[in-house]
This record gives C-alpha cells, structure tokens and sequence, in this order.
C-alpha cells in the first residue's frame, strides 16, 4: 500500500541559506532536498515527505509570477489523491504576502502550510528544522484542513489574513497582532484552538494578468504628487496605508478625488498593526471624506495584503461590481 504523503514545495529564504566557497550568506541557495534530509520528525509521523526545489530566491524576489506558479503547483500536488497537505519554506520578508495571495486564491482543502527562518540552517541555534518540522506536523495533521493556508513558526499557527512578520531578527518572527495565533505546535502535538473566519467570496479567480496596483503611505506632511506619480508611472489601483482610522493628510483630498473620478481604484487601510479602519471623524482627509471620494476601506488587512487582493480582483471579472467584490474580501 502506498503511503499517504505531504509535499514540500522550497523556494528559497534564509531558510535555504547556505555558504559559499568565500563563507558568504548565500540566501536561498540550498536545494529542498539537502534541507529536508536534516529535518527529525517523530516516530509516530508516518506520512512520507516528497521534496520539491521550486525557486531559489530570497523573498525579497518572489514577483507574481511566482505567486502563479505556486498557486498552480498547489493545486495539481493538492488534487492527488495520496496527498496529505502541502508545505511551502519561503523568506520570511514576504512570507505573509505569499500566504496571503493564497488564502484566496486556493480552494480550501487538505492544509497548506507556510513557514521560515529566522536563522540560517548552518548558524547556531537554527530554527529552521524545528520550523520545517512543525510545519510538517501541522500538514500531517487533519484538523489543519479546510482552515486555508496557514504560517507555521516558532511553534505557533497562524491564520494568512491575520499574520505579520514582527521581528527583523528574532526567533517569534510572526504574530497575529488583532487576533493571537490560532494554536500551536507542542512537540508531536498539533493544538488548533481557534478557526480562522474564511473571506467571503473567495476562492478568487485568476483570468488575466495581475496588474500594478501601487501602494501609498500616508504619513505627516506626505506630498499627495506620490499619488499622481503613482497613477502617471502606470499604476492602475491603489492601496494608501492611510493612518490611524484611516486618515489622509488633507492637502491629498483633490488628488484622491482627480483619481477615483479616473475610474481608479482606491482602497485605503490602516498603518496600525491592529484593529479596523473606522468612519469616525469628520475632519478633511479623514475617512468618511474618503470614502465621499470614492475610496474603499479595508479592515484587518495590511496594506501589502490588500494590494495583493487589488490587484487580484482586477485580475477577473466577477458577476458584481468591484466596490462590491471588496466589500465581501474585506468584511
Ligand atoms: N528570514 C528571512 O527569510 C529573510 C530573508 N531576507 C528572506 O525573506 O528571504
């Protein structure tokens, strides 16, 4: 009888990292295959583990294209029959971008999981074995199905809509700032404790080509010409991290309104690491003079986060308008 088993897909990070000739960082050099064979599982983890070297990149690198790759590699691995779940080592840099980008775009199904490093596998003290292995416990694990892509790291489990990267260096590298983590990874055991609410209205499909939205940062006394350059150098959405409950300053008002009148996108999102943008003020720039202007607010979602979902929701067509198709992504 043939095993059940979980694929481990590889695409580089400090994770992969390895030295050269000279003793330089090569960050995400390591092929899956010498990565994996260091990993120490349990002696009850019976699943057998196929590796798969997908890209050699530090995180930093990964484009959409990528992002399409890996969506497509997840879906064929996931539609066989033998396998259990998939896990995917990546850089942490924009780990919760990839993690995110998945979340809808896959169908939820067997468990995928996201994990990394914080060190590289030759440094003292390396997280990344125990990563790759909890990872794989959680893969293995049949309570990790039907949640969605999930970031395992530091023995802690995280939902893609509700992770970020938090530390540059340390081992915690991730958190749920809003929400905690959803459970945990306790030697061989898996403890789920919570259930990541799912986006309405994903799976998201991908028809045509993923177009530039650009993000905008507001911050005291942000030049608003950031915006028309944005949209003149080719940008046709766009997400402004907007402060505090979602707030311009308000010398960007007249550049916001030339653009949304433009029939351009714009979405708007907090720069806070937690809790949701909020109509409370009435003040020019703020976000009920926003959303006057046409703008979209997003809760809970970072500003990476939801100009990846822009940008895929300018990706297909849907049956509804496009403020509606937020509205279900971003509730
Ligand atoms: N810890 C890491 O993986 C960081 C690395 N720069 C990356 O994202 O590829």
């Amino acid at each position: 009888m043939t095993r059940s088993k979980i694929v481990v897909l590889t695409t580089g990070g400090t994770i992969a990292s390895q030295l050269d000739a000279s003793g330089r960082n090569r960050s995400g050099a390591l092929k899956g295959e010498t990565l994996l064979a260091q990993v120490s599982l349990p002696s009850d983890f019976t699943a057998q583990v196929e590796v798969r070297s997908l890209l050699q990149k530090p995180s930093n690198a990964i484009t959409f294209e990528d992002l399409l790759g890996l969506r497509e590699a997840c879906l064929n691995i996931a539609a066989q029959d033998d396998v259990l779940g998939i896990v995917i080592t990546h850089g942490t840099d924009t780990l919760e971008e990839t993690a995110y980008f998945l979340d809808i775009t896959l169908p939820v199904g067997k468990p995928v999981v996201l994990t990394g490093s914080q060190r590289a596998p030759h440094e003292p003290g390396t997280d990344a074995f125990c990563n790759i292995a909890d990872a794989l416990k959680v893969a293995a694990s049949s309570q990790a199905a039907g949640l969605g892509p999930l970031v395992v790291f530091n023995q802690s489990i995280f939902a893609a809509r509700q992770v970020r990267k938090v530390s540059t260096f340390q081992v915690h590298g991730f958190a749920a700032p809003d929400t905690g983590p959803l459970g945990y990874v306790d030697g061989a055991q898996v403890r789920l404790s919570a259930i990541p609410q799912r986006p309405a209205g994903t799976p998201l499909p991908i028809e045509s080509a993923m177009p530039r939205v650009d993000i905008l940062p507001a911050y005291l006394g942000a030049s608003p010409s950031l915006i028309e350059a944005a949209v003149a150098s080719g940008a046709v959405g766009l997400v402004i991290e907007g402060l505090g409950r979602g707030h311009v300053p308000p010398d960007w008002m007249q550049a916001i309104a030339n653009v949304t009148a433009r029939g351009i996108p714009v979405m708007v999102v907090s720069s806070c690491a937690s809790g949701p943008v909020h109509a409370s003020y009435e003040f020019i720039g703020s976000l009920a003079s926003l959303e006057s202007a046409g703008v979209m607010p997003v809760t809970d979602l970072s500003a990476r986060k939801a100009r990846l979902a822009l940008s895929t929701l300018l990706a297909s067509t849907g049956a509804q308008p496009l403020a509606e198709r937020v509205k279900l992504l971003a509730a």
